[in-house]
């Protein structure tokens, strides 16, 4: 690791594919044109589904003001620690269910609390350390969550992994936000950095019962789609909310299994499932 986290440095271009990615054969990002609209869900739960699928799935949390992922995968108060190769993420229990593995800096900030305002350069730096000095080793999939909007984030991001061949993007909406110029921007975003747009995705779409488990539309839906063939993009589905989610979030540090194994057991995780295979389906190179 170069310095100490957070520094503000010099940020010298990436000059090809960072060493730590080179064993990672898909990388995904995940963006929403707002905040809110789920998209720290959506990652969780399409690695959640591909971890099911059998594959090894590493997340990497670069929401550096708002970090959710630890409270996601039930992973508060734990720490990265570093070895010879790099910071070494932290394992989330899959009992033999594929694997995973996460990076915030939700698991440096301790108990400086679980946000920080920094300015562009520093936030460049962290995201810098965070795709050169991680030993994420072999993984199928490697999804990047990033801060709501088109922040610096995310020019640093599109920057470091301009060499390193992602799949896409997936973009996050809700039946609410769709008609807002959010989205759009992210979807202009993507097409201005050359990021692939692997599809969108309706979540908040409909309501599920928890007592009959039937979906209601609460607010109206399509928007999502209608955004999708407004820009020549794939649909990948709708999200419904499901309160069980939150409780599964909510409950699974006391659960006898797995959140891996209780969220292959969800009603949201066929949903999800299809989603997934209509990401896989569009068979983009593995890059090793
Ligand atoms: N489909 C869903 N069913 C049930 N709850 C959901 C669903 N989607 C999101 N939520 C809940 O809504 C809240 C906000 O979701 P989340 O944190 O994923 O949004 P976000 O877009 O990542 O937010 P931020 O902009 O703060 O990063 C969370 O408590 C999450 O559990
Ligand atoms: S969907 Fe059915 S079970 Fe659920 S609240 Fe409505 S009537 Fe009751």
């Amino acid at each position: 690791m170069s310095g100490e986290f957070g520094e503000e440095e010099q940020i010298e271009e990436q000059e090809g594919p960072a060493p730590s990615l080179a064993q990672i054969k898909h990388i995904i990002l995940i963006l929403s044109g707002k905040g809110g609209v789920g998209k720290s869900s959506v990652t969780t739960q399409a690695a959640l589904t591909l971890c099911n699928m059998g594959y090894k799935v590493g997340v990497l949390d670069i929401d550096l003001t708002g970090p959710s992922l630890p409270r996601m995968f039930g992973l508060e108060n734990r720490s990265i620690y570093q070895a010879a190769e790099g910071w070494l993420p932290v394992p989330v229990e899959t009992n033999g269910v594929g694997s995973l593995s996460v990076i915030s800096l939700g698991f440096l900030l301790g108990d400086r609390g679980n946000s920080v305002v920094w300015r562009g350069p520093k936030k460049t730096a962290m995201i810098k350390q965070f795709i050169k000095d991680v030993a994420w080793g072999q993984l199928d999939y490697l999804l990047i969550d990033t801060p709501p909007g088109t922040s610096d984030e995310h020019i640093s991001i599109a920057e470091q992994l301009r060499f390193s061949e992602p799949d896409g993007a997936i973009v996050v909406t809700t039946p609410q936000s769709v008609a807002t110029a959010d989205v759009k921007k992210e979807l202009n975003f993507c097409k201005k950095v050359a990021l692939h747009i692997l599809g969108v995705v309706e979540n908040m779409s409909g309501f599920i019962c928890p007592h009959c488990e039937e979906c209601t539309n609460i607010f109206s839906s399509g928007g999502g789609l209608k955004l999708a063939e407004e820009f020549n993009v794939p649909y990948l589905g709708n999200v419904p909310i499901d309160p069980k989610f939150v409780e599964l979030i909510e409950n699974q540090t006391t659960a006898d299994e797995s959140l891996v194994e209780s969220y292959g057991k969800s009603t949201l995780c066929p949903i999800f499932k299809d989603i997934m295979d209509k990401v896989l389906a569009q068979n983009r190179p593995a890059r090793c």
